[in-house]
């Protein structure tokens, strides 16, 4: 049984970056469901620069995402994080991963249709809470149910994720072949 995974052919590479163009490629979805590995992946297997947007946020506030949360609370931080993500699209092609919230601030979902394709990993709520239940670095989990918590966020926050340009489901396979089958949906699209 062989359990080598074969390089992203150079001619999907080629196909995708054709047709990102000059576009940003972002990752929406909800928590755990592998924006931020995903999209460093993709990225790499890209040849182009990777930017997660509770990374940015971090540095440049000089706190944790939970230590913002705390401070100034949700609030605050979607202003924050509105503003963070408007600035990392103006320079394409970049990855950029989004948090799970940003996609549904109206603001930042009409930056991200003018300056770049969205891409939705849909995972099922065991698969996220598989993955998410293993840290405690999202604050909004900081529930006495936080696997319902979960769930309520998938029922609110899927309608809208569904209206991304594509859509990927996120799963139990290795991450290589989620970054293909990204490539794969992205080299489909049309280009601009
Ligand atoms: N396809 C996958 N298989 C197994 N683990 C994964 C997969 N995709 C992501 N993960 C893991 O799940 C966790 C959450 O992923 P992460 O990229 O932080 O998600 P998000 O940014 O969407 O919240 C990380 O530990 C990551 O390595
Ligand atoms: O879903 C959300 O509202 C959030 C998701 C987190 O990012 P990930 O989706 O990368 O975990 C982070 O931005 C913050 O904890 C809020
Ligand atoms: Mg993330």
């Amino acid at each position: 049984m062989s359990d080598v995974i074969e390089p992203v052919s150079e001619a999907l590479i080629e196909q995708a970056k054709a047709a990102l163009g000059k576009r940003n490629l972002v990752f929406v979805g909800l928590m755990g469901a592998g924006k931020s590995a995903i999209g460093r992946m993709t990225a790499q297997a890209l040849g182009i620069p990777f930017v997660d947007s509770d990374h940015e946020i971090e540095r440049v506030s000089r706190m944790t995402i939970s230590e913002l949360f705390a401070a100034y609370g949700e609030e605050e931080f979607r202003a924050l994080e509105a503003r963070v993500i408007k600035r990392l699209l103006h320079s394409g092609p970049r990855i950029v991963s989004t948090g799970g919230g940003a996609y549904i601030n109206e603001r930042t979902r009409k930056h991200i249709k003018r300056h770049g394709l969205s891409v939705w990993l849909n995972a099922e709520l065991d698969v996220l809470w598989e993955r998410v239940n293993k840290r405690d670095t999202r604050p909004l989990l900081k529930t006495e149910n936080p696997r319902q918590t979960l769930e309520n966020l998938m029922r609110a926050r899927y309608p809208v994720y569904a209206g991304a340009d594509l859509t990927v489901l996120s799963r139990d396979v290795k991450k290589e072949v989620m970054v293909e089958e990204v490539l794969a949906a992205l080299a489909t699209f049309p280009k601009k």
